[in-house]
């Protein structure tokens, strides 16, 4: 497994002993009744293959932005486990990245993993050019060579089907979308194993949209990376991924191969989900 997440859970706020037990979609809460934290994602099990796609959805609210944070350690879990591939201890044993320190969290988020945020202003540094914004992704993996940083800059910019004379103008002075292909060359300029990414077509238009996820699609077959998608679009999970998850109220209520969920939805609320009606 690429990556292998056992018993995951994140309340905001206090913790107490029913946070966990009494909230879920069998609560239709995700406000503990005894001390009222909020459970953002409670006693999430899953498991990701090399190369394999995930899809996240849920209603609004239900825990898909903040499990893929725990992942990427924007937040910390309150409890449960996280392995991936090629993250060992010092006895070379796998070693749950809940507990890296802070130059094997840096390994983890600069070689290992790359995020794809909604809103590029979270995923680029806007006081840096297109060129510097990948070139400092490449440095923080490992590579200080100018000239190999420059290549690869120019290399995924091509990729994603940015003008390569356009290397040294600044995120600000790119359109929406073209703002979003940037980010996704920063993301993968480091050649990571896993790919995360929230939402990334939400707010563009419907053209911007189709080109965007054919480009992540493209790029994911060509490089194998495993991927973990968040969207409330089941459009945007359809093209997308192989398997999904469904999310209610921090939890995982129906699992599958993604055809399956869309074609023949089992839980209730993956039936409305799908049905339009939430
Ligand atoms: N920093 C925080 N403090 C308190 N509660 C939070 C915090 N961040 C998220 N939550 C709560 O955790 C729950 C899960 O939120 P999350 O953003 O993961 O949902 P989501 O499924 O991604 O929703 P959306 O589709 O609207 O982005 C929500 O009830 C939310 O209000």
């Amino acid at each position: 497994m690429i990556l292998d997440i056992k018993n995951l859970s994140k309340v905001f706020g206090s913790f107490c002993e029913d946070c966990l037990d009494k909230t879920g979609a069998k609560y239709n809460s995700s406000i503990c009744p005894t001390c009222k934290s909020v459970v953002g994602v409670n006693s999430v099990t899953l498991a990701l293959k090399q190369g394999e796609v995930l899809g996240i959805v849920g209603e609004s609210g239900s825990g898909k932005s903040t499990l893929l944070q725990l992942i990427y350690q924007d937040q910390k879990a309150s409890r449960g486990e996280i392995f991936v591939k090629e993250f060992v201890g010092r006895d070379g044993k796998r070693k749950n990245i809940l507990d890296a320190n802070l130059n094997e969290l840096s390994y983890l988020r600069n070689q290992l993993m790359s995020m794809i945020y909604q809103n590029p202003r979270l995923g680029l540094n806007y006081n840096f050019s297109a060129g510097g914004n990948i070139a400092q992704k490449v440095i923080m993996s490992g590579n200080k060579k100018y000239e190999e940083i420059r290549n690869k800059a120019l290399y995924f910019l091509d990729k994603t089907e940015i003008p390569t004379s356009r290397i040294d103008d600044y995120p600000e002075y790119f359109s929406g979308g073209q703002q979003q292909r940037i980010q996704i060359s920063k993301a993968l300029s480091s050649n990571p194993k896993i790919l995360l990414l929230d939402e990334p077509t939400t707010g563009l238009d419907l053209s911007v949209q189709a080109k965007i996820l054919d480009l992540i699609k493209e790029l994911q077959h060509e490089i194998g990376f495993a991927m973990v998608v968040v969207s409330h679009d089941l459009g945007v999970i359809k093209h997308l991924t192989d398997i999904t998850v469904v999310m209610k109220n921090g939890e995982i209520v129906e699992r599958g191969l993604t055809d399956q969920i869309l074609e023949d939805p089992q839980h209730p609320y993956t039936q409305l989900l799908v049905s339009s009606v939430l």
